[in-house]
């Protein structure tokens, strides 16, 4: 493993998200994370990056083992789901195929969780996901076992002596892209030949996994527009490779809870919490609330998603499934199989969008219902004031829903049958099907560029840019106590939510790096502490590309000005007022930018920097990485 060698004061290191500072041990005296590489360690990661050895040394798995009395599925965090998991699914057909059952396996693993600085939220959505999952499976006669594991770098043992116990001789998993998983997975390929096991690892996380979508000089796109065009035929060209539902896992015989050794597996409890990462109890009950569990509740979001309006009632921390007018809500989008076989009625739209795309959008896209969320997507998607995009993120993240589901429901509603089963990137569904290829694009880049998973700029050149060791201006952003609203508003949503609005993502985080210059791995670590939809790909490229440190990155000199983002995010002022509630009585400009003596009489702080003069400092400190 690499060291920890980046000369932030410790004060700085040790900050820790307000939902897990009351949990979470000490990083630094239990378990030391070693997130920021040399740029020795980080070329040398980058110059033998882990997934294509991964894939060889399951190319040279043992492919038929001697016949066990179980297969063994090994879930993980990004793929808490039955319906539509490649993993699951191949374990199940084979279990049927050799006529024992399939067991599942989850292996909680604090000191991964330490190190990746999973959320307290994460791991508890995580459980809360669990148990949903381990009811299910168990009317599929499916055990699930949860067990708690450390120190993690004996993870590969551990899995292996559980497959010793339940004399299972084929493991299933689908393949998680960061650096330390995918070392995990390589270890578990070694030990496994010897001991007679095959392993089976999916890709599943991505439409289009890593390593598919290249330039003509068979080369990791590192731009996206070209990517995306790439994206979109290869997609079409393979449908159904791509889009199509992995089947349902087969049950296995009721036998199975007579068993020593795999009926007690159905009564192994999932735990309620983990140590280091418990919710406070008011912070549990909001997530709980906020994001309900479950596949089901998942697709009860996309669902309404596709087919109902924006509402600016929906903003804060609200449940996505609470009727508003105290009606119950229709949700009659169907949830296509297969491409191609939507059923939706093809409904014109009778409003008016504005902006130069929304002729395409009129004319392409069709919808259930008029105005749609998904519809209008392509105008609304940046506004912050009202609920304008998707909120499956958290859904995503862990798995919960899959992509391909996503990108079929999001077909499904153009409903034009001599295009069904094509994806396309324009109007609101096309566009909202685009978002989900970045996503596509980030885990490629993780794939591809490890060192960025080490914490090193993608773009080495801005390894040395200078930057502020200041304890208490990254404090009060945390807090958002800057002074700034839009500012404020996007952290305290965070901070509340364990989810923020895209673009306030942006304006956020540009802020921290540009406005502040305080290091970017600062702000993404708090970002992965805090959210409730922490992805590692998502979140570094997100950060990079704010930091201008990274693939396709915003370029250093184009800064955002946060009051100009501000009346463009939160036109109406709604966002804001929501979540800064000392400025709830002011509106137009006092609201985005408050007076002085406004700010003071209101007990708002007045801004901690004057965005017109550090916007100098940070233009001179990116031109000359180094220097002052
Ligand atoms: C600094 C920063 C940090 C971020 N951290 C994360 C993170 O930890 N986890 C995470 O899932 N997303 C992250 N994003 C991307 C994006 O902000 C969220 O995915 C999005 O806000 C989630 O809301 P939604 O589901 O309503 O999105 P929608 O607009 O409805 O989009 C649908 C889905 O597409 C994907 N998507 C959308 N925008 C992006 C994007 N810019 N990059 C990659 N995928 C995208 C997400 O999976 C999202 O759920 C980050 C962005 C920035 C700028």
């Amino acid at each position: 493993m690499v060291k920890h060698p980046r000369s932030i004061s410790p004060g700085i290191a040790e900050s820790s998200s307000r939902a897990n500072k009351k949990s979470r041990p000490d990083a630094n005296s239990t378990f030391k994370p070693n997130k920021f590489a040399t740029a020795e360690n980080a070329a040398a990661v980058a110059s033998d990056p882990p997934l294509p050895k991964l894939l060889e040394s399951v190319q040279n798995a043992i492919k038929n083992p001697a016949k066990g009395d179980s297969v063994v599925y090994w879930m993980r965090m990004a793929d808490l789901r039955i319906e539509d998991n490649r993993a699951l699914s191949q374990a199940s057909a084979q279990a049927s195929k050799d006529g024992i059952p399939l067991v599942v396996l989850f292996v909680i693993s604090p000191q991964d969780y330490i190190a990746h600085d999973r959320s307290a939220r994460r791991v508890d959505f995580t459980l809360r996901n669990l148990a949903i999952i381990k009811t299910a499976l168990a009317s599929f006669h499916i055990p699930l076992h949860t067990v708690t594991h450390t120190p993690r770098r004996t993870l590969p043992n551990f899995v292996l002596s559980l497959l010793r116990t339940f004399n299972a001789t084929r493991l299933y998993a689908n393949i998680e892209y960061e650096v330390d998983e995918l070392r995990r997975d390589i270890k578990i390929c070694e030990l496994a030949r010897p001991q007679g096991v095959a392993l089976v690892f999916c890709h599943d996380k991505c439409v289009i996994e890593p390593g598919i979508v290249r330039t003509k000089e068979d080369r990791t796109y590192t731009v996206y527009s070209p990517y995306q065009k790439n994206w979109i035929a290869t997609v079409n060209a393979s449908i159904k490779e791509y889009l199509g539902s992995a089947p349902l896992p087969q049950p296995n015989s009721e036998a199975i809870r007579e068993s020593v050794i795999y009926g007690p597996l159905f009564e192994s409890p999932i735990p309620d919490k983990v140590e280091g990462f418990a919710l406070e109890d008011t912070d549990k009950r909001q997530m709980e609330e906020i994001w309900p569990a479950g596949t089901q509740a998942a697709k009860d979001i996309l669902s309404r998603f596709l087919t109902t309006k924006c509402r600016s009632s929906q903003l804060g921390a609200v449940s996505p499934l609470t009727p508003l007018d105290g009606t119950p809500a229709k949700i009659t989008t169907p949830f296509t199989i297969a491409a191609g076989t939507s059923t939706t009625t093809s409904v014109k739209s009778t409003k008016k969008l504005s902006g130069p795309k929304a002729k395409a959008a009129s004319s392409e896209s069709t919808s259930t219902v008029e105005d749609s969320r998904i519809y209008t997507y392509n105008d609304s998607r940046d506004r912050g004031d009202c609920d304008s995009t998707s909120r499956i993120s958290p859904y995503l993240s862990a798995g919960v829903l899959s992509v391909r589901e996503c990108v079929r429901s999001a077909m499904g509603i153009r409903g034009v049958p001599d295009d069904a089963g094509k994806v396309v990137s324009g109007g609101g569904a096309g566009r909202w099907v685009m978002e989900l290829a970045w996503r596509d694009f980030y885990t490629s880049i993780v794939a591809a560029f490890p060192h960025v998973s080490v914490g090193r700029p993608f773009n080495e050149k801005y390894a040395s840019v200078k930057w502020e060791e200041d304890e208490q201006m990254l404090r009060r952003w945390q807090d958002g106590k800057t002074g700034v609203p839009i500012v404020d508003a996007a952290m305290r949503q965070m901070n509340t939510m364990g989810w923020m609005h895209n673009r306030m993502r942006m304006i956020s985080a540009m802020f921290l790096c540009k406005d502040l210059m305080i290091d970017w791995r600062l702000g993404e670590r708090y970002f992965m502490q805090t959210l409730i939809d922490g992805d590692l790909a998502n979140n570094n490229g997100g950060w990079q590309w704010s930091a201008s440190t990274g693939t396709d990155a915003a370029p250093y000199f184009r800064l955002f000005n946060p009051y100009a983002q501000s009346t463009k995010g939160d036109p109406t002022g709604d966002y804001i007022r929501e979540f800064v509630p000392e400025l709830r009585q002011l509106s137009g400009t006092d609201l985005h930018n408050p007076p002085a003596k406004i700010a003071d009489k209101l007990g708002y702080p007045r801004p901690i920097v004057k965005h017109d003069e550090v916007r100098a400092r940070a233009l001179r400190r990116y031109k000359n990485p180094g220097e002052e």
